[in-house]
């Protein structure tokens, strides 16, 4: 296989250059946020430089300029994950927005009795909207467990659904654990039983390129900020069916079509769902990451990034009183782990002044650390423009930081 030239790649990341408390930066903190390719700041500085205005009512020429540009990004990311219709992509502020426009939605759907099913591996995001519909309407919320692996128990799925099941949805891959759900199953399973999908596809579009078509899902979201894009963007593709059905989210401008004290009619796809002055340029600085990611080849960050995944466990497991939560058969870079007797805090804390950054504690998936009856953890995630010898440089630390806690 062509060798990944991840130094040339490094070279695109300006932040890969800084110093932390005197070390170089190693970033392993990749599951919260990715960082920003050089080419991904230059589209954000040229749009404040030369083209910044407002987008789809404007008669002149920047504001022209500007709706070009943040409609062939939507189109950019309808052809990424495959969806039909350009305007089966929303744009929103990221991947809670998203859900939250659907949960909200689904108030009008939904009625005493009815079932939801969530799985036990969610991020907060994919439980807390769920919950407060289910308070709304009087539906009832049933989890799929997971199994002691991480791993989403398929059999319990298959108990659980049943035609009064109105609605599933679950992550691609989990943040904590880096599980990978065996998604297309679970969506045959729902439609069989005329339940509707959302998938969570925050932590898997930065490593899984998701066939929203193929899937044949109904929901799909994700965030820019997770795919080398900027904060503050993100994606809600829904089926042109489902998304005519959804009542709006928020009133505003560009949501209308006519206002008058009289009434009010709304906007079509996708503008029904885009009230207000969008993040414009972060919607075209999304579209510029998902070139930049796909010029580099979602198959090759994939291969390199479990190759990072496969070495980082490995040294782990070496390292004595080692205890790693989530090995999932298929699961993306993210390593959860505890070592005996330490705290994760005080593990990421000393990392960090070796310029290692990792997150610790319950990463919004405290019903995951209930289920292994822990605090929390610390969480290294990489992507792939980490390198080899950074995990070195990790796993030093780690052994470290290890003798200075015992
Ligand atoms: C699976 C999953 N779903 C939803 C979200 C929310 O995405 P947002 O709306 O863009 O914030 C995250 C963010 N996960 C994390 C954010 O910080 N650490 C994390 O693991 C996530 O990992």
């Amino acid at each position: 296989a062509k060798t990944f030239e991840v130094e040339k790649i490094r070279k695109d990341f300006p932040i890969l250059n800084r110093k932390v408390n005197g070390y170089p930066l190693v970033y392993f903190d990749n599951a919260a946020t990715s960082q920003t390719p050089q080419q991904v700041i230059d589209v954000i500085v040229d749009y404040y430089s030369n083209y910044n205005a407002n987008i789809h009512r404007g008669v002149h020429s920047l504001s022209q300029e500007a709706t070009d540009k943040y409609e062939q990004a939507r189109i950019k990311l309808q052809k990424h994950f495959n969806a039909e219709k350009p305007y089966e992509i929303i744009f929103t502020s990221g991947t809670t927005h998203g859900i939250n426009l659907v949960a909200s939605g689904f108030s009008e759907f939904l009625k005493e009795g009815d079932e939801i099913l969530v799985s036990a591996m969610e991020h907060h995001s994919n439980i807390v909207p769920w919950q407060m519909l289910c308070e709304r309407t009087g539906a009832i919320l049933k989890v799929i467990p997971i199994n002691l692996k991480g791993e989403l128990i398929y059999s319990e799925y298959e108990k659980l659904i049943n035609e009064n099941t109105k609605l599933v949805f679950v992550n691609h891959v989990s943040n904590a654990l880096g599980s990978v759900n065996p998604i297309k199953e679970i969506i045959e399973k729902a439609h069989a039983n005329n339940a509707a999908v959302l998938i969570d596809g925050a932590q898997a579009a930065p490593h899984i390129k998701a066939d929203v078509q193929a899937l044949d899902v109904d929901f799909y979201v994700a965030s820019a900020h997770k795919m080398c894009g900027p904060t503050g963007v993100g994606i809600l593709y829904g089926k042109e069916a489902w998304l005519e059905k959804l009542p709006p989210y928020q009133g505003g401008g560009e949501m209308i079509a006519t206002v008058s004290f009289e009434k009010t009619t709304y906007a079509g796809l996708p503008h029904k769902f885009e009230a207000g002055t969008p993040n414009i340029c972060g919607g075209i600085a999304f579209g510029a990451a998902i070139d930049y990611m796909n010029q580099i080849g979602f198959d090759e960050i994939a291969a390199y990034e479990h190759e990072l995944l496969e070495y980082a466990t490995g040294k782990l497991k070496e390292i004595e009183g080692m205890k790693i939560y989530g090995e999932a058969e298929e699961k993306t870079a993210v390593i959860s782990f505890n070592i005996e007797g330490l705290h994760p805090y005080d593990i990421g804390t000393l990392l960090d002044k070796m310029g290692i950054a990792v997150r610790t504690g319950h990463h919004c998936a405290q019903p995951v650390m209930d289920f292994f009856k822990i605090p929390g953890t610390v969480r290294a995630s990489f992507s792939f423009y980490n390198s080899h010898d950074e995990i070195d440089s990790f796993i030093e630390a780690v052994k470290k930081a290890k003798m200075m806690l015992q």
